[in-house]
């Protein structure tokens, strides 16, 4: 059975003490509203990452992800972090692909296909983005693109190593932008995805894997959103800032 998750990206937010009391927060509301059943993935800037995991500590269910990882095992790559220093600082999820690191750092399909490899080898979960710009869209063409996207990235995968991935699909017209996609698009490209990914791994794999939705999900939106059939849960931006509404998307399951 998928797991239900929800992943809160800080982005480039958040100084020290105010990571350390966002997450102090969380923890708390975590534990004491009872959460069950959800699995909650904290991704922030890669300096938080120790002192958040020692917020944190064994909390069941409550993991910590990177925001991205080097394609690289380690060497002379000045500003990069690899898979395996995420691991050994207490990661357990990656996030890979993002949009914004797609547009901004330019990063290709094939240099993806290398950073899930290493985040597989050294045991992390790839949370992997996929979604289309609004342009796309409004062309008509956003199925076929965001599959493409698949196709490129996750296509070379063992049926074991398949097993291990999560997807995040973000439309970039919804990223930050307050205009969320309707509950209805959401679930038409999530079963267009999971249609997809059943072709190549074969409908259980494809009924095993979480498909979370991105693209301003707050606390008024995400039941919605999350009542769908395909929306295994979200990777969450901006709302994932505030304790109040992350925890309370959190519990709109
Ligand atoms: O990684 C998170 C997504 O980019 C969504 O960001 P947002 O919730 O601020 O729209």
């Amino acid at each position: 059975m998928r797991k239900k998750i929800v992943a809160g990206n800080w982005k480039m937010n958040l100084n020290f003490d105010e990571g350390q009391k966002l997450t102090t927060e969380i923890v708390n509301m975590y534990k004491d509203e009872n959460i069950k059943d959800v699995t909650v993935v904290l991704n922030p800037p890669f300096v938080h990452l120790f002192p958040v995991k020692k917020l944190v500590g064994n909390t069941p269910n409550l993991f910590l992800g990177g925001q991205n990882c080097s394609d690289k095992a380690s060497g002379a790559f000045t500003g990069e972090t690899s898979a395996t220093m995420l691991k050994s600082f207490g990661a357990e999820y990656v996030i890979i692909g993002h949009s914004e690191r797609r547009e901004y750092f330019k990063e290709s399909n094939e240099l993806l296909t290398a950073k899930v490899k290493q985040a597989l080898e050294n045991g992390l979960t790839p949370i992997f983005c996929c979604g289309e710009p609004l342009e796309i869209r409004e062309a008509g063409t956003h199925e076929d693109y965001v599959k493409n996207q698949l196709t490129e990235s996750l296509f070379g995968l063992s049926d074991e190593d398949f097993a291990k991935i999560v997807i995040a699909y973000e439309p970039i017209w919804a990223i930050g932008t307050g205009k969320t996609a309707s509950s209805d698009q959401a679930q038409e490209m999530h079963k267009a995805l999971r249609d997809h990914l059943a072709g190549k791994y074969g409908q259980e794999a494809a009924d095993n894997t979480s498909i979370l939705y991105g693209g301003s999900c707050n606390p008024g939106n995400a039941k919605d959103i999350f009542s769908k059939a395909d929306v295994d849960g979200g990777l969450i931006g901006g709302a994932s800032l505030k304790s109040r509404d992350f925890v309370d998307i959190i519990k709109s399951f």
